[in-house]
């Protein structure tokens, strides 16, 4: 196959564009894009730095006139786009090149310059990796037989702000170019296709699964080998302005010969300086979330990802995450506890709405150094400064790097030093899900000895939430016009119903079809549900009351935001409240509607810096969402105490993939049911997958 848009349209003294974009053959037949983001001046590199411009067509000729009056022409080694650019001539070469055409119009920037790869070029073989927004398989290139990874992105194309947002991970990928970051290597996709995979180089393993496996214990050298990489590659994304904001193990991928790449750029951002528009909070692994995050802050900046840095370094040094939250605010108290609780100037200086909310009462001495006695100081100074309640005191990936300058932070100048990546050892593959799959077969292997002994099987319940996350799209198109990215991963219900005509006309045709499974179930939640023997609680007129709370039943008195089992509907544990209280400093007036005024009060006490983050997250970018699963089994995490099972991190793990939900306003209740009817989709799927597995 030859060059498809290597074509010069017009010129730009007639202020229409020049386009020229090579496009090489590959052995396949299939072509080859070629990366315009290498030039640092290309086009779409100006384009992401000034604004996303061509995020619609309206918008792209708003800016074309702006241009015209003081745009400079940029240049990139392979083609050029000057500014003036017509968005229906560049539609066109896209789709003649192949592109569909909502992707086109909906993100055309994104892969300006790029063929997209064929379909019939890869052969797919197993599923590594199931993500909230993804589905990762390993493949193989017909060609050349070399492995890839191919992960298929969730996403509505009916839905603009939907594939805007998925085509912020590739604008954001392919500005970045290091040895210790996922390379983007291609996108297939076709004409006439409503699904995009992203192919990657294929990795063994990701640090989840090398550090949750009981028969690895990395020694002090090589977690300095991992955590110099890592802190390459977060210093790369930082010096481009670049926040990651979903760093964890999971996400951080080794291969054979001990390279690390970090990876998922799905929820990252860019920070520029004239953009100070607000962000989402809601982003991070709840278990990997900074404090300022749970907090609610909307003008955070890249020292977010340093606190994810940090909590990954402990899980490398104890061999599994050190703060294991199943709440926000139980996050948020387990760092308060871990940390110690922030000094009175903190707060003054820190602008958090309603900061004072989550002040807590006790004052706590922090218990870190103490957790990392068995470390050298080097260690345990470079944790203690990644885990800072307060931002500016984390330093930068560079400092940590540059440790010679920071007296205090001589780790990677101490021995011993870090290993070489390709003496570390060979490990046999291990990923996040080969964890979560072992958890399943046990789980399922102890509840047929259940069965055995006489007890008769439970039915199976999923403790069904209600999603109360709001979802403000206004919010979305804040950031976008502003910060030149895309918002969008983030309505649930866009999302998926897109989905489902996606799926079912998928070119590779997954083996597990979860979408069409999807598609046939969309009526009557409960009716469905219970026939498939869910209980879920879905009364409109209990969701306030209850909804954000169920899903976590109260067994911790550390767990706020849980229920008691007695009560799925309006109840509160009061060993929760107490908790509640007492840390965030909470009055305790009497309002609501709640016909026990014990239970109103421990409710509306409880719920209060729940509501306030709600009421945030509406009005600022807009907030990826989060579902809670199977919390029916939640086990206590004890603070600081013994996770010597695995087993049960993984489990743990599992379960706060998600952060907890908030809770609803009564308004809101039809927005809820439909979160609510797609998180039944959600588990029966999982549920499915797992059994066909
Ligand atoms: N290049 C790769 N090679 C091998 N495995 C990979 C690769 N990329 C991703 N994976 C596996 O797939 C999993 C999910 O991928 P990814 O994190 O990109 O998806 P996601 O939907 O954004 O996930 P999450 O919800 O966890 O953020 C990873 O944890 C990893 O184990």
């Amino acid at each position: 196959m030859g060059c498809v848009c290597s074509k010069k349209l017009e010129s730009v003294a007639s202020g229409s564009p020049v386009l020229e974009c090579i496009a090489a053959p590959d052995n396949a037949g299939g072509l080859h894009y070629v990366y315009p983001s290498k030039s640092p001046s290309g086009a779409l590199d100006s384009d992401l730095k000034e604004g996303g411009r061509s995020e619609d067509r309206h918008k792209g000729s708003r800016d074309l006139r702006k241009s015209k009056k003081g745009g400079s022409l940029r240049k990139s080694s392979t083609f050029t786009i000057k500014l003036g650019v017509s968005h229906r001539h560049v539609d066109a070469e896209q789709i003649a090149a192949g592109w569909p055409a909502w992707l086109t119009s909906a993100a055309s920037e994104a892969v300006y310059g790029m063929v997209p790869l064929r379909a019939e070029s890869f052969e797919k073989l197993d599923k590594i990796g199931q993500g909230t927004y993804s589905s990762v398989f390993r493949a193989r290139e017909v060609a050349t037989g070399r492995m890839v990874a191919l992960k298929k992105v969730r996403f509505d194309n009916f839905q603009p702000e939907s594939i805007r947002f998925m085509a912020r991970e590739i604008m954001i990928l392919r500005r970045l170019d290091h040895p210790n970051i996922m390379k983007l290597e291609g996108v297939i996709t076709s004409r006439l296709s409503s699904t995009i995979y992203l192919v990657f180089e294929y990795m063994e393993h990701d640090l989840s699964g090398l550090s949750s496996s009981t028969d690895i214990r990395f020694n002090e050298a090589q977690v300095k080998c991992y955590m110099k990489q890592l802190l390459l590659a977060v210093e790369h994304c930082h010096l481009r302005g670049i926040m990651h904001r979903d760093i964890k193990a999971s996400n951080i991928l080794v291969n054979n010969d001990g390279v690390l790449k970090l990876g998922d750029f799905g929820l990252a951002n860019i920070l520029t300086s004239k953009n100070r528009q607000k962000l989402t909070s809601r982003v991070v692994t709840l278990w990997y979330r900074p404090p300022e995050l749970l907090m609610g802050s909307t003008s955070y900046n890249v020292s977010v990802d340093l606190w994810s840095v940090g909590c990954v370094f402990t899980e490398l040094l104890f061999g599994k995450p050190i703060l294991k939250g199943r709440t926000e605010v139980e996050q948020l108290h387990k760092i308060f506890k871990l940390c110690g609780s922030p000094p009175e100037e903190f707060w003054k200086k820190s602008k958090f709405p309603q900061g004072d909310m989550f002040k807590p009462q006790n004052n706590y001495e922090g218990y870190l150094l103490e957790r990392c006695k068995d470390f050298p100081t080097s260690t345990a100074n470079l944790i203690q400064s990644f885990l800072s309640i307060d931002p500016y005191n984390r330093g930068t990936a560079s400092s940590a790097l540059m440790s010679e300058f920071r007296p205090l932070h001589l780790y990677f100048h101490t021995q011993p030093f870090a290993c070489d990546p390709s003496t570390l050892p060979k490990y046999p593959p291990k990923k996040e899900i080969d964890a979560k799959q072992r958890d399943e077969a046990r789980r399922k292997k102890n509840r047929g000895r259940t069965r055995e002994s006489g007890i008769p099987k439970k039915p199976r319940r999923i403790r069904q939430t209600f999603e109360p996350y709001s979802v403000s799209n206004s919010a979305s198109k804040e950031e976008l016009q502003d910060n030149g990215n895309f918002a969008g991963r983030n309505n649930s219900t866009q999302m998926y119903k897109g989905r489902g005509s996606s799926m079912s006309r998928d070119p590779m045709k997954p083996s597990f079809d979860s979408i069409s499974e999807m598609s046939q179930q969309t009526s009557s939640s409960q009716a469905t549900s219970a026939s498939r023997g869910y209980s879920v609680v879905t009364a409109p007129g209990q969701v306030s009351a209850s909804s954000g709370f169920a899903w976590a039943k109260g067994q911790n008195d550390d767990a706020v935001t849980t229920l008691s089992s007695r009560s799925q509907v309006s109840g509160m544990d009061s060993s929760n409240l107490g908790f509640v209280t007492e840390t965030f400093n909470l009055p305790k007036d009497d309002r609501g509607t709640r016909s026990n005024p014990k239970e109103k009060e421990m409710y509306e006490t409880s719920t209060r810096p729940m509501q306030m983050q709600l009421k945030q997250s509406e009005k600022t970018e807009t907030s990826n969402v989060y579902y809670s699963q199977d919390h029916s089994t939640a086990t206590p995490d004890k603070e600081g105490g013994d996770h010597s099972n695995n087993n049960q991190d993984n489990k743990d793990r599992e379960k706060v993939k998600h952060s907890g939900p908030l809770l609803s306003e009564t308004q809101k209740i039809e927005e809820l049911l439909q979160r609510n009817e797609n998180n039944i989709r959600r588990a029966v799927r999982r549920s499915r997958f797992y059994r066909e597995r």
